[in-house]
């Protein structure tokens, strides 16, 4: 596999336009302008670059390099010198926060391939660790290394710098609001409130009073003022989970606010401005909710601005010794190590993971409870090995295997709680809307 150079080249000299074809396998990519380099960084993986400083060019070539290195922390330089040129004093000092090593022209292709496969193994561990220690400031969001979840997060953070309203979907438990959280973290408003409502899981008869507050002796039983929680994330982050599952009229209140920034609290007369971002998230396709009447028109282009989709975790799999391994890291109590087996590690990659992300950490959180060693297996994951279970054709009907897996997790959950729909919804962590959702998409009879 081919790995990327940049080479940063604001000098005349052509040494790198014949460089032997047995090199190893990199691929050097010529950036002569700032400009240039950039648009080189955004689209290739260059980890390692090399820099050639001429004499007359130190000053703008540092200059070039501390820009890059900004963009891109995880780039690893190489300087090559024309030989019987020295460092200027002024640069000297500062050479080694941005180089690892330097060369002489002209150049030694086999100390060069050795030197950049050194640089290329740092930057790679830079790049990891950088990886790491962003994810733990992402409110404990896993990224994973796929392409699927890099775009995400190049995405989430763009977005976290402006204030516009967003419609996060996805399946459930693929982590919208864990991202709606990471968003709220990086973004101005990080220092104001986040607060969470699941329109999904709050009573019909609640959920009014609940989103718009009231005022004392607003109904039978408002013995005092109630701030409701639209209000509570003034100059914060108002995440409206399940936005799918809010009833029409409520709906309308929602649009008048979106559109006024003022609320009216249950019996008052005075509107109160509140000055909010909304994420909305939801895991129904609420273009179709439209075309069935259950979702204003008018309400879904107000909040479909900017909408991201979070993949299903069955499609982003490559992710699954990462995001498993972070989930093991945070859930095993102290004084305790454990690790997967290699079996463990396949069937997960093989299972379809209808729970997502939450159904990986359950199931982890269940195998650090049932492993009898500091080795878990896929039995304390108590997921049966997916060939026995699939036909013997290779074709797998992906739809179908999930419906089978679905049912199979409501039944028992419903069974295990005595057929309490509520306390079943509530061992799968969804709401009993999504619940009596899936029970129907299964056609279980209960
Ligand atoms: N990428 C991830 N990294 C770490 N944990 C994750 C990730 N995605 C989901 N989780 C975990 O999975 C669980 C579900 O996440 P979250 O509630 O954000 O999902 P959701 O998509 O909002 O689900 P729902 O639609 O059911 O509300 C949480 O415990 C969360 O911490």
């Amino acid at each position: 596999m081919e790995r990327d150079v940049l080479v940063l080249n604001f000098t005349n000299d052509t040494c790198f336009n014949n460089s032997p074809v047995n090199l190893s396998d990199w691929h050097f990519i010529h950036a002569s302008s700032v400009c240039c380099a950039y648009k080189i960084l955004k689209k290739h993986n260059c980890l390692v670059a090399v820099a050639l400083v001429g004499q007359s060019e130190q000053q703008s070539v540092l200059k070039a390099v501390k820009q890059l290195s900004a963009s891109q922390g995880s780039l690893l330089w190489l300087a090559l010198f024309r030989d019987g040129d020295s460092l200027l004093d002024d640069i000297s000092y500062c050479f080694n926060d941005y180089f690892l090593d330097y060369h002489h022209l002209p150049v030694d292709w086999a100390r060069l391939d050795h030197t950049l496969g050194h640089i290329y193994g740092m930057a790679q561990l830079k790049r990891r660790t950088m990886h790491e220690s962003s994810s733990a400031k992402a409110n404990g969001f896993c990224f994973g290394e796929s392409e699927q979840m890099q775009r995400l997060k190049e995405d989430l953070d763009k977005v976290a710098c402006t204030d516009e309203t967003l419609l996060i979907g996805g399946e459930t438990g693929t982590g919208k609001g864990l991202c709606a959280q990471y968003i709220h973290s990086l973004s101005p408003r990080k220092d104001g409130p986040f607060i969470t409502v699941n329109c999904g899981a709050l009573p019909p008869t609640l959920i009014h009073a609940e989103l718009f507050g009231h005022e004392k002796g607003a109904f039978t039983g408002a013995s005092k003022q109630y701030i409701g929680r639209i209000e509570r994330a003034h100059k914060g982050t108002l995440f409206l989970d399940e936005i799918g599952d809010l009833s029409l009229e409520l709906q309308i209140n929602l649009l008048h606010f979106l559109e006024e920034s003022y609320i009216d609290r249950l019996g008052g007369n005075q509107p109160t401005e509140v000055d909010c971002r909304i994420i909305f998230a939801t895991h129904v396709n609420l273009e179709n909710a439209v075309d069935e009447g259950l979702f204003r028109e008018d309400l879904y282009y107000r909040i479909n601005i900017i909408q991201l989709e979070l993949p299903s975790l069955r499609n982003h799999i490559s992710d699954i010794p990462i995001l498993a391994n972070d989930c093991l890291q945070k859930l095993t109590p102290a004084g305790h190590l454990y690790r997967f087996s290699k079996s463990a590690l396949l069937a997960m990659e093989q299972y379809s993971w209808p729970g997502n992300v939450r159904e990986l950490k359950n199931r982890i959180q269940r195998a650090i409870i049932m492993s009898d060693s500091d080795v878990i297996t896929e039995t304390d994951l108590a997921i049966t090995p997916p060939k026995s279970s699939l036909p013997d054709s290779d074709v797998i009907d992906l739809v179908k295997h999930r419906a089978e897996v679905d049912t199979e997790v409501i039944l028992a959950a419903i069974k295990k709680n005595n057929y309490n729909i509520s306390a079943a919804a509530r061992e799968l962590s969804v709401s009993r809307t999504t619940f009596y959702r899936l029970i129907k998409k299964c056609k279980i009879k209960l």
